[in-house]
């Protein structure tokens, strides 16, 4: 059994008051993700990944399918259980820091919740003790951080604060969505080896969402290509990253910035219409594929496993 299991997840949600129309931000999606393993949600801007996240986290909840953590259906826990046992378990890192703290509050009472909830019988020596020992695990000295309000610290320590102290509770999951994306490269690096540190000394799993493909190489075990709700591959990183296959995956792959080309305006790109997008019956990323066939915008392609742990959504590949 995995530590988590998706098994058709999906999210509608409706646009707009008058003349509104459905959103399928997350549809049909299925994956898992073992004990230890790094797993990057990939996919660009719109592509569903943090409402994927949002709803591990039951910050919102499903129109239908399943999650299951540890084997226990996560949408069937109460409120109780979610804060007692659940966020234990799952705890998550957001894309910004400074949304994270109130800027009226020194940063100390950031650890509050996690110790009313998660550790109450602990007194004040090891409460320091504690949060001494995580701020040092991820690289901060502690007497640079108690007493200081977010405006005198930098989004990177900001950002590592918040990783202590969800990293604090030991989770057995950490959903890290965009968590480095604000940082520079090289303080990117450092939390990102964090990470990998921490998941090699606890067997944490990640869910690590990003829009960066170099990132997800980087750090992933497996690896899941989102495009408009739904997944068009995934697998293997080495295998997803080194034999892509699935048109938009090749796109993605071909649209990272090469150190050895320089800029040449080709362009811009007219904005993309979401409503005709969630009303194809077929593959969503059909209309934007040079290779679409008839039969990709009228069947949509189920995932198949093409070779071991590598699946592709895509009838190129007989995903009919
Ligand atoms: N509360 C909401 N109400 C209506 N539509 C929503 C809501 N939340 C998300 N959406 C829509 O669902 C789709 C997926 O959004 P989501 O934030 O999950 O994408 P994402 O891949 O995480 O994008 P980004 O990287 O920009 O955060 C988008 O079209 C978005 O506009």
């Amino acid at each position: 059994m995995s530590l988590l299991e998706v098994e058709h997840l999906t999210k509608v949600f409706t646009s707009g008051l008058i003349g509104g129309f459905e959103i399928r931000a997350v549809d049909d999606v299925s994956f898992t993700v073992g004990k230890g393993e790094i797993v990057s949600l990939v996919g660009e801007s719109g592509s569903g990944k943090t409402t994927v996240g949002k709803l591990i986290l039951r910050l919102i909840k499903p129109t239908s399918g399943r999650i299951l953590f540890e084997g226990r259906e996560v949408t069937e826990l109460s409120k109780k259980q979610l804060r007692r046992e659940y966020y234990k378990d799952v705890q998550a890192v957001f894309q910004d820091p400074f949304a994270s703290f109130n800027p009226l509050h020194e940063i100390d009472r950031a650890f509050d919740l996690v110790f009313r909830s998660f550790f109450p019988d602990v007194g004040q020596d090891e409460r320091d003790e504690m949060i001494n020992g995580a701020l040092t695990q991820v690289g901060l000295n502690p007497s640079e951080v108690h007493g200081k309000f977010p405006h005198q610290l930098s989004g990177g320590q900001l950002q590592r604060i918040l990783i202590a102290r969800a990293l604090l509770v030991k989770p057995k999951l950490l959903i890290a969505d965009e968590a480095v994306s604000m940082l520079d490269a090289s303080t990117r690096i450092d939390i990102l080896n964090l990470l990998g540190d921490f998941r090699d000394r606890y067997d944490t799993s990640i869910l690590f969402v990003t829009h960066d493909l170099a990132l997800g190489y980087y750090i992933s075990d497996s690896t899941i290509i989102m495009y408009r709700g739904t997944i068009v591959e995934m697998g293997d990183t080495e295998k997803v990253f080194h034999n892509p296959l699935h048109p938009y995956t090749r796109m993605l792959l071909e649209s990272v910035p090469d150190l050895n080309v320089k800029w040449e305006f080709k362009g811009i790109e007219p904005e993309k219409e979401e409503r005709g997008i969630y009303e194809i019956a077929g593959c969503r990323y059909a209309p934007r594929c040079p290779k679409a066939k008839d039969v990709c915008f009228k069947i949509r392609p189920e995932l198949r496993e093409v070779e071991k742990n590598h699946w592709v959504a895509c009838h190129l590949y007989g995903g009919g």
